[in-house]
C-alpha cells in the first residue's frame, strides 16, 4: 500500500467492529487491523463480532488490543480469534510481557503502547523504552484515563530526542490535518495507527476519509 510520501510507511486501522469494513480495507491493502478487546471501550469488538467471525478474517495483520487483561485471557483470545499481534495498551510491565510470550505461539508479536502524558519528559520515556526492550514493537499514544481512543495527539517533538531502537507505530488522534508532519520526525514510524479521527461513530470507520488518506500524495 502506498501512503503519503513513503511507500514503506504502513497503515493500521484500529477499533474495527464491522466485517464489511474489514473486507473493504483488506481490498485496499491496509496492513494492520486493530480489534479492541477492552470491555470499557465504545469499540469493544466482542459486542459486535464473535471470535469465530474474527477467526474467519483471512489476513496476517490482525491485532488484538488489550488493557490490563490477564495473560491467560489474552492467550485464549489469540487462539480463538487467530490473532497475529497483541497490542498491550495498559500498564503491563516487562515481566508481564515475558510471561505472556511464554503462553503465545513463538511467531506472535507484541506491540507495547507507550502512553505519553502532558508531563512525560525525555528521560522518563527513555527509561520506559529500556524497560520494555523485549516487546517487538512500540506504539506511542496519548495518555488518558480511557487508555486510548481519545482522538487527542501528544507532542511529537518528544520523539525527536529519543533513541527508539525499534520499529514503532505512531498513534493518538492522527488525522489528515497533521499527518504531513510525520516527515519531520527523525526516526520515521514503521506504521501509523488511525482510529477515532476516521470514524462516523465509535467503531464505524469513515471509509471515504480513509480512502482520501490512502490517496494522499507527497
Ligand atoms: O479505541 C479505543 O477505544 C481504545 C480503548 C482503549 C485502549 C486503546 C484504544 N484504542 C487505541 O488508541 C489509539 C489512539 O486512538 P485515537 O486515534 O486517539 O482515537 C489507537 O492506537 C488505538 O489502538
Amino acid at each position: 500500500m502506498k501512503l503519503l510520501y513513503s511507500s514503506h510507511l504502513k497503515l493500521k486501522v484500529c477499533g474495527l467492529t464491522q466485517l464489511s469494513q474489514v473486507t473493504q480495507l483488506i481490498n485496499w491493502e491496509v496492513d494492520f487491523f486493530g480489534f479492541i478487546f477492552y470491555e470499557k471501550s465504545p469499540r469493544y469488538v466482542l459486542s459486535h463480532l464473535s471470535l469465530e467471525e474474527l477467526k474467519g478474517i483471512n489476513h496476517q495483520g490482525k491485532v488484538g488490543v488489550f488493557v490490563n487483561e490477564s495473560a491467560e485471557t489474552i492467550a485464549q483470545m489469540v487462539a480463538q480469534a487467530d490473532l497475529n499481534f497483541v497490542q498491550l495498551h495498559g500498564d503491563e510491565d516487562a515481566l508481564f510481557v515475558q510471561n505472556l510470550k511464554s503462553l503465545l505461539p513463538s511467531d506472535m508479536k507484541v506491540i507495547k503502547a507507550i502512553r505519553v502524558g502532558k508531563d512525560t519528559d525525555d528521560s522518563h520515556l527513555q527509561a520506559l523504552l529500556a524497560h520494555h526492550k523485549t516487546a517487538d514493537f512500540f506504539l506511542f499514544d496519548t495518555d488518558s484515563s480511557a487508555f486510548g481512543g481519545t482522538g487527542i495527539s501528544f507532542d511529537w517533538a518528544l520523539l525527536q530526542h529519543l533513541e527508539i531502537h525499534k520499529d514503532y507505530f505512531l498513534s493518538g488522534g492522527i488525522s489528515i490535518d497533521h499527518i504531513g508532519n510525520i516527515q519531520h520526525l527523525k526516526q520515521q514510524p514503521f506504521a501509523i495507527d488511525i482510529n477515532s479521527k476516521f470514524e462516523t461513530a465509535p467503531g464505524v470507520k469513515d471509509l471515504d476519509k480513509i480512502k482520501t488518506l490512502l490517496n494522499i500524495q507527497p
